[in-house]
C-alpha cells in the first residue's frame, strides 16, 4: 500500500479558547497568563504539523483556523491554511478542510500530538491505505487522533466517544505501535506522558516557561 500520498487536515480553533483543561499549567483559563496558554496550545500544534510535514506519506497539510498567530506559524512550517468555516464546530470544520484539499486520500489529524514521529504516521497511513475509512484511537482508546478516508468523504465524528462513533460510521480501527500518534495532550498528565515519549522542539522549548511544570 506504500505510495499513497495523503492530504492531512488539522483543526485549530482560536488559541486562547482551546485546551482549557491545560489551564492549570499556564493560568490561561483564569486569565492571568493568556499569552503563555496560547503559546502552549500553539507549540502543540506546531510540533504536530512539523511531524506531519516531515512524513513522506503526506503530500499536504491543511490547517483549518481563523487564528492569525496559528496560521502564520503553520504556514512557516509549510502547511496551507483555510478559514474556519462553516463556524459550526469541529466536525463541520474538518469536513470543510477535507473538501478544500481536493484530494482522494484525506485524513484528519488531532492538533495536540507533540510526541508524534513521522515514521509512526507513515506506518498508520500505510495501514489506512488498505481500507476506505480508518481511524487511530487515542491512548485512552475512547477518542480519535487520526481519521482517514480513501475515495470516500471524510465523515468525521470527533468529540466525546469518537472511537466508537467512527466504528459505528464504518471506519476500521487501525492498530500498531504508534505511541506518539496516540498520545494526544488534553490534560497536564497527558503532557507528562508525552514528555516521556519525547517532545517536539516547540513544546520542549516551552516547558521550562510553565509556572507549574507538567514534568
Ligand atoms: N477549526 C476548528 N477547530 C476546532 C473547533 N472546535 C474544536 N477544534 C479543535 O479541535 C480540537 C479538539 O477541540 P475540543 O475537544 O473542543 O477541545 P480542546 O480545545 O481540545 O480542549 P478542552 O477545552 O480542554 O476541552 C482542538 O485542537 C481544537 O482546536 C472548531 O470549531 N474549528
Ligand atoms: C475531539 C476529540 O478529542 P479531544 O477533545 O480529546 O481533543 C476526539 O478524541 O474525538
Amino acid at each position: 500500500m506504500g505510495g499513497v500520498r495523503w492530504s492531512l487536515v488539522v483543526p485549530a480553533k482560536r488559541l486562547g479558547a482551546a485546551k482549557t483543561r491545560l489551564a492549570p499549567l499556564t493560568g490561561g483559563g483564569r486569565g492571568d497568563r493568556p499569552d503563555l496558554h496560547a503559546s502552549l496550545v500553539l507549540a502543540l500544534l506546531a510540533d504536530t504539523v512539523a511531524a506531519a510535514r516531515a512524513c513522506p506519506a503526506v503530500a499536504a497539510v491543511v490547517v483549518v483556523t481563523d487564528d492569525e498567530r496559528a496560521a502564520a506559524t503553520v504556514r512557516a512550517l509549510g502547511a496551507r491554511t483555510v478559514a474556519d468555516e462553516p463556524d459550526r464546530g469541529l466536525n463541520p470544520a474538518l469536513a470543510h478542510g477535507a473538501r478544500a484539499t481536493g484530494a482522494a486520500a484525506v485524513a484528519a489529524l488531532s492538533s495536540d500530538l507533540p510526541a508524534l514521529r513521522p515514521a509512526e504516521l507513515a506506518a498508520a497511513l500505510d495501514a489506512a491505505a488498505a481500507v476506505p475509512r480508518g481511524f487511530v484511537a487515542d491512548a485512552a482508546g475512547t477518542g480519535t487522533t487520526l481519521l482517514t478516508a480513501s475515495g470516500v468523504p471524510l465523515d468525521p465524528h470527533f468529540g466525546s466517544g469518537s472511537a466508537a462513533a467512527h466504528t459505528a460510521a464504518g471506519a476500521l480501527a487501525l492498530t500498531g505501535d504508534w505511541p506518539g500518534l496516540r498520545r494526544d495532550v488534553d490534560t497536564p498528565a497527558d503532557l507528562r506522558e508525552a514528555t516521556g515519549l519525547g517532545l517536539g522542539p516547540a513544546t520542549a522549548a516551552l516547558l521550562p516557561r510553565l509556572p507549574r511544570p507538567a514534568a
